[in-house]
């Protein structure tokens, strides 16, 4: 998927995040979105996402070099962030089966793939309230991950993840990288995105 940024901005109140934001991410491209804490990343990636509007400008989308209308534009996309939620009252396996009844998996992965993929498998009947948050985090990834999405959205991916999480994730992300979708990591974590991403958008430049 191929995003168009024309002049998007975005304030909260009377604070400007940021200004003038014009760039294409080009379809099958990777990209990390840098800048200091309160910078603005997630704001921008909550934007990419239809969870929040910008203040003014315009997303264009493209699937194919045909626009894809805003209303569409979420069954495109996969997005793991901090702020969103997960059905805690779901095992795992209900939460898997509940969110590929709606998205279709990556190349065919079975729900006993993907649990074994993430190291939880162990899991699959507890109630996902009850893990740990490292845990969740995997969770996230992997509905991320394995979800047929022309775009990827990923912020702050290795929040809570260990040592062997962190590993999986790269992983994973190095698989995501050998298919077609746009990928898009905000991220304060070197190791997030370098060696990675085809290039960095940093959120200091649309400031002025
Ligand atoms: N809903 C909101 N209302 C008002 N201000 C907000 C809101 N959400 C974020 N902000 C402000 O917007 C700025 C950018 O926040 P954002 O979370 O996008 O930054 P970030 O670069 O992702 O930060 P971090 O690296 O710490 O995760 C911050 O100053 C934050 O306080």
């Amino acid at each position: 998927m191929e995003i168009s940024l024309q002049q998007l901005a975005k304030r909260y109140n009377k604070e400007w995040i940021f200004k003038d934001l014009t760039y294409t991410f080009n379809t099958g491209k990777s990209y990390a979105l840098v800048g200091a804490n309160g910078s603005g990343k997630s704001t921008l990636l909550q934007i990419l996402s239809g969870y929040r509007l910008a203040s003014s400008g315009k997303i264009i989308y493209q699937s194919d070099r045909i626009e894809v209308p805003a209303d569409e534009v979420f069954s495109f996309i996969s997005i793991a962030t901090p702020y969103m939620e997960l059905i805690e009252e779901f095992t795992l396996y209900e939460h898997l089966n509940f969110h590929f009844k709606f998205r279709k998996r990556r190349e065919n992965y079975s729900i006993e793939d993907i649990m074994k993929s993430c190291y939880l498998q162990q899991s699959r009947d507890k109630i996902v309230k009850n893990f740990s948050s490292g845990m969740k985090q995997r969770l996230k990834l992997a509905l991320a991950f394995y979800t047929e999405s022309d775009l990827v959205l990923l912020d702050e991916p290795t929040s809570n993840l260990d040592e062997q999480g962190i590993a999986w994730y790269q992983d994973k992300l190095t698989e995501l990288l050998n298919t077609s979708a746009t990928v898009i990591i905000a991220s304060n974590q070197k190791y997030e995105y370098q060696d990675f991403c085809t290039a960095q958008v940093n959120i200091h430049d649309y400031k002025k």
